[in-house]
């Protein structure tokens, strides 16, 4: 019996549902991890059918495809090449499992199913999926393999029951979704289990963006002396080997090279970029249009497209109306020239001068309020979703966190859209990241290097341009306070009183906390965006729309 084992960590990107097109990414890895001398083939959690699935696991359809398509894979394993593991939604009776098998010989030759469920922030397993019991190691050619599936190893007790029924190593197959800082979760947590167990540890994850989560790749591998041993990229699809040796200590993985980290600004602008280039891709969208205002939001927003689809598959509209300054013309045009993006200009005034005409009779005697600032945002909208339906891309929307936050935004207006890159970024975040963008070209970028927009974009003080001399900060408190106020209400659940012991005006913190609660109804109608930070708008924030619990605030 051989003491070595050389296992390929598949970090790929699946396309959820596609059950098909996942089929052929994994017997392509497999053929590439035979060729790198596998002797086994970790894939990520529910790589035949994409994760999250949601209720798509409901129709006994997709699940009944997806075992058709396991055995098919244990099939292909009789060739004598690498052992497979795959994951897949999994009928036992009248239970349905989130479950992992491992392949090999032409056969399924262990079955396991995920014991805990996740069913907090983004995930609701519990709706779906029914628990599975823990259960000991499976055997693979002379080794005991520790098979989990990603909640089961962020506790302790299913790492335990396979540190007492003799595994060798765990082995964690995962769809553990990006969020800034996640990362040194991770490691911490697997610390803990590698301490409690003695045992070396696998994160073996997947790379993609799907719908409102990304995943970042990052597997890496720890020894059992907590050491890290093999470190995978960031957003990135990869196939590595791993070679483990049986010593008398038990098993060892060898040391490879570990990369960089990643920076956080980095981390969060490679998420935007998967994020929407996944979204539009497995859309099938050609390409994004978006407003190009000359302000900073559609100016980052313009720059992650452009990064992440290329440049030609971006087309940029300056809506000017009579209120847009000279310097949001030039800073529009020089932003969509840095970035190498198509631009064209279509003035809004015409439209805006025939709802004036239009609604003159049933305002008479109301004189001009948000109603009419509201319609240029209405008018604009208009013009970009035509765009989108007479050439077919889809709507980039360009709202940031703060303003989804305190409803700074027009429902049916720049609120028109189909996915957000920065709907959980907030407003102060917008500018670090610009300042990052304008001095680094990110990885897999595809425009040419350089920065992205004119500084003067990112120096500027932010405004709607919806009346003369308007900035955003004549509505709202200065962006660091809002902002500040912001992560202590959403991310942190603090009371009004807790967030004032922290230094802040009352009357501010309380104006903040009734424009949150207010604009619920606006978020609900919202496009989707991608998640970034450790509590997004959408899965990860469910507010009831009607709510009294504000009018208890005096
Ligand atoms: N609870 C509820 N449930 C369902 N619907 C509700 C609602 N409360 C109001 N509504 C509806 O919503 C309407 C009000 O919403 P809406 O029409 O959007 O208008 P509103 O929120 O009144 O105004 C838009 C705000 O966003 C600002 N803005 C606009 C555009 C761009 C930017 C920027 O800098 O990015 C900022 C603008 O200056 C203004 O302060 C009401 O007239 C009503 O029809
Ligand atoms: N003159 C304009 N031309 C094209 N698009 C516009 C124009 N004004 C607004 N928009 C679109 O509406 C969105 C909301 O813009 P607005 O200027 O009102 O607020 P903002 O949040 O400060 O955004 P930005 O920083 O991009 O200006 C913009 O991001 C842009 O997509
Ligand atoms: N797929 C899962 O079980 C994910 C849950 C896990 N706690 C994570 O966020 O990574």
């Amino acid at each position: 019996m051989s003491d070595t084992l050389n296992i390929a960590i598949a970090q790929i990107n699946l396309h959820l549902g596609a059950i098909e097109e996942n089929l052929a990414k994994i017997r392509a890895v497999r053929v590439e991890a035979a060729r790198l001398g596998a002797d086994l083939v970790v894939t990520p959690e529910l790589s035949i059918a994409g994760y999250p699935p949601e209720d798509l696991v409901l129709k006994p359809a997709f699940v009944a495809a997806c075992e058709a398509a396991a055995e098919e894979l244990a099939k292909d394993t009789a060739d004598g090449g690498p052992g497979l593991i795959v994951g897949l939604p999994w009928r036992d009776g009248d239970k349905l499992y989130n479950a992992a098998f491992l392949l090999d010989g032409g056969r399924i030759v262990a079955r396991r199913c995920k014991v805990e469920l996740p069913n907090y922030g983004v995930f609701d397993e519990k709706r779906v999926f029914n628990p599975g019991l823990p259960a000991g190691p499976v055997p693979f050619r002379g080794f005991r393999l520790g098979l989990m599936i990603c909640e089961d190893w962020w506790l302790p007790h299913v790492a335990e029951t396979l540190a007492e029924t003799g595994a060798e190593m765990l082995l964690s197959i995962n769809g553990s979704p990006f969020e800034d800082g996640k990362q040194s979760v991770r490691v911490t947590l697997a610390v803990e289990r590698v301490v409690e167990t003695e045992l070396p540890y696998v994160f073996a994850a997947q790379v993609c963006g799907q719908d409102e989560v990304v995943f970042d790749g990052a597997s890496f591998v720890l020894n059992a002396d907590r050491t890290l041993a093999v470190q995978m990229p960031y957003f990135e699809e990869a196939v590595t080997l791993t070679n483990w040796t049986r010593t008398g200590a038990g098993l060892v993985c060898a040391k490879q090279p570990l990369p960089p980290e990643p920076g956080r600004f980095e981390l969060i602008y490679q998420a935007m970029m998967w994020g929407l280039r996944d979204y539009v891709n497995k859309n099938g969208f050609p390409g994004v249009v978006l407003g190009l205002s000359g302000g900073i939001d559609s100016a980052i927003s313009a720059a992650v497209a452009a990064d992440a689809l290329g440049p030609e598959r971006v087309r940029a509209v300056m809506l000017p109306s009579p209120y847009t300054s000279a310097h949001s013309l030039e800073d529009a045009a020089a932003c969509a020239d840095m970035l190498g993006i198509p631009y064209e200009t279509i003035p809004i005034s015409g439209a805006m001068d025939a709802f004036t005409a239009a609604l003159a009779p049933a305002f008479a005697g109301k004189s001009p309020d948000i109603t009419e600032e509201n319609i240029q945002s209405r008018a604009r909208g208009l013009i970009l979703m035509a765009i989108s339906n007479k050439f077919g891309p889809m709507l980039l929307t360009t709202g940031n966190k703060s303003e989804m936050s305190v409803g700074y935004a027009t429902l049916y207006g720049d609120m028109c859209g189909g996915y957000s890159v920065l709907k959980d970024i907030y407003k102060t975040t917008v500018f670090e990241i610009s300042h990052w963008r304008n001095a680094n070209h990110p990885k897999g970028a595809l425009t040419k290097a350089g920065p992205a927009m004119p500084e003067r974009i990112i120096t500027k003080p932010p405004s709607a341009e919806l009346r003369e001399n308007q900035t955003d900060q004549d509505s709202l408190p200065p962006y660091e306070v809002l902002d500040a106020i912001l992560e202590h209400l959403i991310e942190g659940e603090r009371s009004a009183d807790e967030i004032v012991a922290q230094g802040f005006d009352r009357p501010t913190v309380l104006r903040v906390i009734k424009l949150l609660d207010r604009a619920e109804y606006k978020r609900r109608q919202a496009p989707p965006g991608v998640k970034i930070t450790a509590k997004a708008f959408g899965r990860d924030r469910r507010y009831p729309l009607t709510n009294g619990f504000t009018n208890l605030i005096k």
